[in-house]
């Protein structure tokens, strides 16, 4: 069995962060582990505290992973402070997994910083060379770029920036538009178009999550980048489409809906 580690924050309510790459990495039937680098107090309505993990405690967690276990896939999600960034990029230069695919969260759908904004600069720095691949939303790619992002047009022209930032590939996601949900993956060469029909649903707390989490299980599991991109599309198009409308706020998506079907457990 291919074994993949989310190094990621917590969400309380399971929609997005460390309990959403697990359900992902379940679904798709890898083995997942994880390292928490906050915990964070949060519902569909929005984030009200965060703990983060120390650095000594975060360099202990990947370290009794890396002695013990091999890792098939890597992918960082909420990385908070500029420490955290530091004794993670450190860690993984020494053990040198060979995919790593970070998802650079910083701003929830609520709004609340997860990432410290004086924590952007390092993440680039530290993290992006590290990268197999960078999966950012459109807001983060124009903090990233200093761009405002509005067309297709303006995607590509971002995503060959942020390549120069360091990462092998760049999957630049448009959820955050108003029409398809097109995603552009660029190599340094060319690039790749993966799009869906936008689905009109308020629920999709922790798409990014699930997205870059769908992609690092793929990759494990020995797909081509663009194989494992199309795939974990598909993925996330199902995962909103039969979203789940818990909580008051933007309720989670539907990790199982196409496990649970064949199983007979759904109608
Ligand atoms: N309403 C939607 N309909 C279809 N696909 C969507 C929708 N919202 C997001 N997606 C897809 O979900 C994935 C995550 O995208 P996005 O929402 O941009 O990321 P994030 O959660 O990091 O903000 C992408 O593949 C995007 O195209
Ligand atoms: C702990 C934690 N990590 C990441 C996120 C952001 O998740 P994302 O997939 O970008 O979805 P939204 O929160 O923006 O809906 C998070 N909320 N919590």
């Amino acid at each position: 069995m291919k074994k993949v580690l989310t190094i990621a924050g917590s969400d309380s309510s399971g929609g997005a962060g460390i309990q959403a790459d697990l359900k992902t990495f379940s679904a798709h039937g890898v083995f997942g582990m994880s390292v928490i680098t906050a915990v964070t107090a949060q519902n569909t309505q929005g984030v009200f505290a965060v703990q983060d993990i120390t650095r000594d405690v975060i360099a202990k967690q990947i370290e009794a992973i890396f002695e013990d276990i091999e890792v098939d896939g890597v992918k960082i999600g909420m990385v908070s402070q500029v420490q955290t960034i530091e004794v993670i990029a450190e860690q993984l230069r020494h053990y040198a997994p060979q995919t790593i695919v970070v998802d650079p969260v910083m701003v929830s759908k609520s709004g609340y910083h997860l990432l410290n904004p004086e924590a952007e600069v390092t993440l680039i720095k530290e993290l992006l060379p590290l990268a197999m691949m960078v999966t950012p939303n459109i807001p983060e790619a124009e903090v990233m770029t200093k761009m405002s992002i509005r067309t297709l047009k303006q995607m590509e022209e971002a995503a060959k920036i942020i390549y120069q930032m360091g990462a092998k590939n760049v999957l630049l996601k448009g959820g955050h538009l108003e029409d398809d949900s097109t995603d552009i993956l660029y190599d340094g060469r060319e690039f790749s178009y993966f799009s869906s029909s936008r689905i009109a649903t308020k629920n999709t707390h922790g798409t990014g999550c699930t997205l870059s989490s769908a992609i690092t299980a793929n990759m494990a599991l020995g797909y081509s980048l663009n194989e494992a991109v199309s795939r974990a599309k598909e993925y996330i198009t199902i995962a909103i489409q039969h979203s789940l409308s818990i909580g008051k706020g933007v309720g989670p998506t539907h990790h199982f809906y196409t496990l649970y079907k064949k199983a007979g457990l759904i109608e």
